[in-house]
């Protein structure tokens, strides 16, 4: 049992989920990882799973938490198949869950109804993490020194990056160079444009990569939340430890939108960084932890403007600003969006079985000439939009979105719309009617999910949004409403 994936013959899949069209959807989306696939085997009884994981390798399990009974029962699955890619999914998506989840032994966590696209993203980038550190493992002639990748190699992508254009090749050897340094790293760049991949490169690319890289979206948590979370409390943590710094000790703390954390947090985190070590919570017995914890942030804004507003402490920036890392945005880098797009579109038409290979010339020229404010994840959404309605051999100019088809026209839209929305208010409409911003925002996604049969992939993909901020909102929603 516990045999290297894809190293010594076929990947092993384990599917436990007792509804059976999402133990098929997770299987057929696991038959499809590179390399030789076994059939994947599909339980309904955790009972049958249990026993099998004993005797049996396993490489990937997918494990629906409702159906093994709890995290408590999921621990129970992971010690008998340690060398498994454990990707845990639920139809609970709280963070508490998530984080039980993977204290349980699961390597990733995903809330149902999640897509295929995302879960296949994250099996393989744990499979991708797996391979190399059994390749590390094999012991290596001792060298003088480990000189880095020259010239054209030091430009090759790194971890799941695909582009080749001259300013991303740039990044690559940034990347190459930074990655085995323990110093913070400080990513900025438009939302969008790849800091999150940029995260996960360098975490590949150090020796870390043994340890977990734990991201904390500071955007995503309410103050509280956070706090808990990341420094744990005494009434919020089992072990009154911090769960979160705990969990990234020997590996990478990833802190994404790091402008968005509340000033006490970014005093606490400055302590933490300044000791080496997390306090015991406050009014506890314990001691304080030492922990071994590389920093990677990221902002999508200009940090330096944040510090001038008061909204990042400025001696976290010069602590955490050590190693400074830009990821360009897609319109600076135009040579890669149709390589990119006809990369979406590949993977896009194989995973929802439509003929579409190509792009015709005005649709290429419309691609090449918008300027992508959302950046690849933007072009990302589109192809995929066009995929799902869409079919035929090449995609036209008329299969664009709208807005991207027709700048103009939407360009001025919105203006005129925010002039037809200001009417009503001047002719005296009551102040009570209007309706929050998040209850606005809510009604959108509602209309979008309802739109796609609650379809949160197409959704996002048609908001032009991540599906991650949709879970996020509905979280945030129930919070408000309870
Ligand atoms: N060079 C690339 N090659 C392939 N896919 C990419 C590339 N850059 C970004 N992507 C894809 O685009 C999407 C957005 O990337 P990512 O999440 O890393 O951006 P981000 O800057 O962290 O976004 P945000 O600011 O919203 O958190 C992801 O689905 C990612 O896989």
């Amino acid at each position: 049992m516990g045999s290297i994936p894809d190293l010594d013959g076929s990947l092993q899949v384990r599917v436990l989920d007792a509804t059976p069209s999402d133990a098929l959807r997770a299987a057929t989306v696991c038959a499809k990882l590179p390399g030789t696939v076994a059939e994947p085997i599909l339980y309904s009884d955790a009972r049958q799973c249990l026993e099998d994981l004993a005797i049996k390798r396993t490489d990937v399990l997918v494990v629906d938490v409702e159906t093994v009974g709890g995290d408590e029962a999921l621990s129970r699955f992971a010690v008998r198949c340690p060398t498994a890619v454990i990707i845990a999914v639920s139809a609970e998506g709280s963070v508490t869950r998530s984080l039980n989840a993977m204290r349980a032994g699961a390597h990733d966590f995903l809330v149902k109804p999640y897509s295929l696209d995302a879960l296949t993203q994250k099996v393989r980038a744990h499979l991708d993490m797996r391979r190399s550190r059994s390749v590390a493992a094999v012991p290596q002639p001792r060298r003088e020194a480990d000189p880095l990748p020259a010239g054209a190699e030091a430009g090759k992508p790194v971890g799941r990056f695909s582009s080749q254009s001259q300013p991303m090749r740039h990044l690559y050897a940034t990347i190459r160079r930074l990655g085995p340094s323990s110093a913070p790293v400080f990513i900025t760049g438009e939302a969008g444009s790849g800091k999150t991949l940029c995260a996960e490169a360098i975490h590949g690319q150090s020796d870390r990569r043994t340890g977990r890289l734990v991201t904390v979206n500071c955007a995503g948590l309410g103050a509280d939340e956070l706090e808990a979370e990341l420094f744990g409390s005494l009434t919020g943590s089992r072990s009154g430890r911090s769960e979160l710094l705990s969990l990234a000790d020997g590996g990478t703390l990833y802190l994404d939108e790091i402008c968005d954390m509340d000033p006490a947090l970014q005093s606490r985190l400055l302590r933490v960084i300044q000791t080496g070590s997390i306090p015991a919570p406050l009014g506890g017995s314990g001691k304080d932890i030492d922990v071994d914890i590389r920093l990677v942030c990221s902002t999508s804004r200009d940090p330096l403007a944040e510090v001038a507003a008061g909204r990042l402490r400025e001696d976290l920036y010069y602590r955490l600003h050590v190693l400074p890392v830009q990821v360009p945005p897609l319109r600076d880098r135009r040579d890669d969006i149709l390589p990119l797009a006809h990369a979406f579109l590949a993977r896009f038409a194989g995973e929802e079985a439509r003929s579409f290979r190509n792009f015709d010339a005005d649709a290429e020229a419309r691609l090449l000439s918008y300027g992508w404010p959302g950046n690849v994840r933007q072009l990302e959404n589109t192809i995929r939009q066009i995929v799902v309605m869409n079919d035929g051999g090449s995609v036209s100019y008329e299969m664009l979105p709208l807005v991207i088809r027709d700048t103009f026209n939407r360009a001025r839209a919105p203006a005129e719309d925010v002039r037809d929305r200001r009417r009503p208010a001047r002719s005296g409409r009551p102040h009570s009617s209007i309706e929050p911003l998040w209850a606005q925002e809510r009604r959108i996604i509602e209309d979008a999910l309802d739109a796609f049969d609650g379809n949160i992939a197409l959704a996002a993909a048609a908001l032009e949004i991540s599906p991650s901020t949709i879970y996020r909102k509905r979280q945030s929603w129930s919070e408000r409403l309870q």
